[in-house]
Formats: structure tokens, C-alpha cells, sequence
């Protein structure tokens, strides 16, 4: 009997060594960035996810992740950057603490890709989506970006009506739009950015005029929930995955609010009639199944607006998205490494 227990765990050590081998590192940074718009509370999302045990969800969704949390982001406003805003973007709030904020999220994505396969950016508001991806792209030039959102975070600072800036970062990665922040110094600061052809949006339902202008201008794909309704998921998937360039690396933004709010309340500009918890899943899924996603950010969940309740809705449905992110799989199949430790009594 001894012998055969120890000789259960020799082979359990052996496969735990062997799971080791192909274990994927996933870098994990909090941005408490909440200035992009005017509510209180979305700073408080990147701590409430870890206290509610957002490591162990994601350690159990799939054994071989090595996940390194590096914490919460912080940043410095200069005087070049206020110089900036007083100068040039002064109708913008709080434009230097948007762009101090984003260069060092551009600094910190390239670490965690040096010492990572995968990072997740927790927002915060969708300001920080410019600093996510912009860094992302100074590491893996060759991107695709999936902008999963109720809004299309693509106004100009001269189309904007709110003057808040997570209704613009989209703006300051293509390459057909950077030009309009000609005083923003984007090609030093992020010299790479993304051409057109390579971002597709999905679950669109509130664009602004302008914002609906610029995306007809220069033929950007977007499935707005109408098409959704129209073609159903995996047809969006479809695609979604063709307008792709194959070779590409995979940055997926996902706003919390592309899902409908009675899945996600606790949001800052929430609009009804979105995405289901399933639909959601289920995009994320297909897109973790291409093996090519490499980054990821989750934005705009607001601890402070809804009751108890609402927030706990709105965390549990993000903690689903993420868990099919990174390895949960509905079907059930997982790595076994850690459960076949002889529970059947001997080898069939
Ligand atoms: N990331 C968001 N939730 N953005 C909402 C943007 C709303 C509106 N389009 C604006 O520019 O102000
Ligand atoms: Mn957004
Ligand atoms: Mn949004």
C-alpha cells in the first residue's frame, strides 16, 4: 500500500513537472485611472476584483497558468504634459493625467509581455484602453484589436460632446485618426499604431453622430447589436476572425457595458438592450480558442453606482468573462494533471 501511494505521487510529481513545462505566464496590472469621465468609483474595480478571489477563479479555470499580479499602476503629471493641456487640449478634462497615466501603462504592458505570454489590464475606465493597447503594440507591432463595448470610443477631441476621454482612445491608436492629436507627441510616445483594417468592434448600440460619421469614413468594421440580432454570434464571430490578419497577435478591450445591464449594472454609461451574459462568453471564448490573444483589458465597472446587489452582479459576470478568457471551458474539458492521482483504484 505504501508502495503504491508513493508511487501515485512519483507519478503525480512527474505530471505536475511536465505540466509545469508548458505553463503559460499571464501578467496582471490594475489601472485605477478614473478621470476619463466624471463618476466616482470605477478606481475602486481593480481591488474589489482581487478581493473577490479574481486569482483563485482565474488559477482554477486552468492549472497551468503562472499568474504574477503586479499591482496597481501609478503615475506623475509633468509640467510638459500640463504645458500640453493648458496649450492645446484645455476644453479636454484632465487630459495631462489621461496621457501621464496612459505613457506609463505603455511602459508597464511591454514588461509584463518581456516577462509574460499574456497580461490583462484592469480598468478603471476605458481612457486606460489607449495606454493597453498602445503598449501592446510597441511590443507585437503585427495586432488585431476586438473593441468589445456599447460605445465606440472613437471621438476626436473636436467631435467629442462630453469632453470625457474614455470616449476617445480609439482615436489615439489608428493611424487615420492620431493626426487630429498632433500635439500629443504620439509618435514618440507610441510610435506604432494600429491600421484600420485591423480593429472590428461588436456590440455597439450608442454612437454618437460623429463618432457613426468617422466609422463610415474610413470603412472601420463594427457589429452593432442590430447585426448581432441579424446574424447571431457565431456568424459575428465568423467574421470578426476573417477581417483578421491570421498572423496577428490579439488585444481584446473589453467594456463591461457592451453586456446589457441587468448582467452589469454597476457601470458608469450603462444602455439596455446589449449582450448576454452567454453572448458575452461565448465571443470570448472563440476568441480565446484562436490561441492569439495576448492581451486583455476589462474597464468600467463602478463599484459605487447600483446597490450591494448590482455590484455583485457586475462582478460575478465580469469574473465569467474572464474565466473564459483565460481557460474555462463550459464543456468541461480542462488538464487533468491534478485530478488523475489514481481516484478509479488502478490503471484500466
Ligand atoms: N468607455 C465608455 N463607457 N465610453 C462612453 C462614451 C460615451 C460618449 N460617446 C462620449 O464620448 O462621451
Ligand atoms: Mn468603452
Ligand atoms: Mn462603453
Amino acid at each position: 500500500m505504501w508502495c503504491t501511494r508513493q508511487l501515485a505521487s512519483a507519478r503525480f510529481l512527474g505530471r505536475c513537472f511536465s505540466a509545469a513545462s508548458e505553463q503559460t505566464r499571464l501578467g496582471i496590472i490594475g489601472v485605477p485611472f478614473a478621470k476619463g469621465q466624471s463618476k466616482q468609483g470605477v478606481e475602486l474595480a481593480p481591488d474589489l476584483l482581487r478581493q473577490s478571489n479574481l486569482r483563485q477563479v482565474l488559477q482554477s479555470s486552468d492549472e497551468r497558468l503562472l499568474i504574477t499580479d503586479y499591482g496597481n499602476l501609478h503615475y506623475a503629471v509633468d509640467e510638459t504634459l500640463l504645458q500640453q493641456q493648458r496649450q492645446h487640449y484645455y476644453h479636454i478634462r484632465n487630459y495631462a493625467d489621461f496621457m501621464a497615466c496612459n505613457l506609463a501603462l505603455i511602459g508597464q504592458v511591454q514588461v509584463m509581455l518581456q516577462q509574460n505570454a499574456q497580461f490583462l489590464t484592469i480598468g478603471g475606465d476605458h481612457a486606460i484602453g489607449f495606454g493597453s493597447v498602445a503598449g501592446h503594440l510597441q511590443h507585437t507591432p503585427n495586432l488585431s484589436l476586438v473593441w468589445i463595448d456599447a460605445h465606440a470610443d472613437i471621438n476626436l477631441h473636436s467631435t467629442s460632446q462630453s469632453g470625457n476621454i474614455h470616449g476617445m482612445p480609439v482615436s489615439f491608436l489608428l493611424q487615420q485618426l492620431r493626426a487630429t492629436w498632433q500635439h500629443a507627441a504620439l509618435d514618440q510616445v507610441a510610435p506604432n499604431c494600429l491600421p484600420k483594417d485591423q480593429l472590428v468592434y461588436i456590440g455597439l448600440r450608442d454612437i454618437d453622430p460623429y463618432e457613426a460619421f468617422i466609422l463610415n469614413k474610413f470603412g472601420i468594421r463594427y457589429y452593432a447589436m442590430d447585426s448581432i440580432d441579424r446574424m447571431g454570434v457565431p456568424k459575428i464571430i465568423e467574421m470578426t476572425l476573417d477581417a483578421m490578419d491570421p498572423h496577428n497577435k490579439i488585444h481584446v478591450s473589453f467594456d463591461i457595458d457592451a453586456l446589457d445591464s441587468n448582467v452589469a449594472p454597476s457601470t458608469g454609461t450603462a444602455v439596455r438592450g446589449g449582450l448576454t451574459l452567454r453572448e458575452g462568453i461565448s465571443i470570448v471564448e472563440a476568441l480565446r480558442d484562436t490561441k492569439r490573444v495576448q492581451g486583455m483589458d476589462l474597464v468600467e465597472i463602478n463599484p459605487k453606482l447600483g446597490t450591494d446587489r448590482d455590484v455583485r452582479t457586475t462582478v460575478d459576470s465580469a469574473l465569467e468573462i474572464l474565466k473564459s478568457m483565460f481557460g474555462y471551458r463550459r464543456s468541461g474539458a480542462r488538464h487533468y494533471s491534478n485530478l488523475d492521482t489514481g481516484i478509479l483504484g488502478h490503471e484500466q
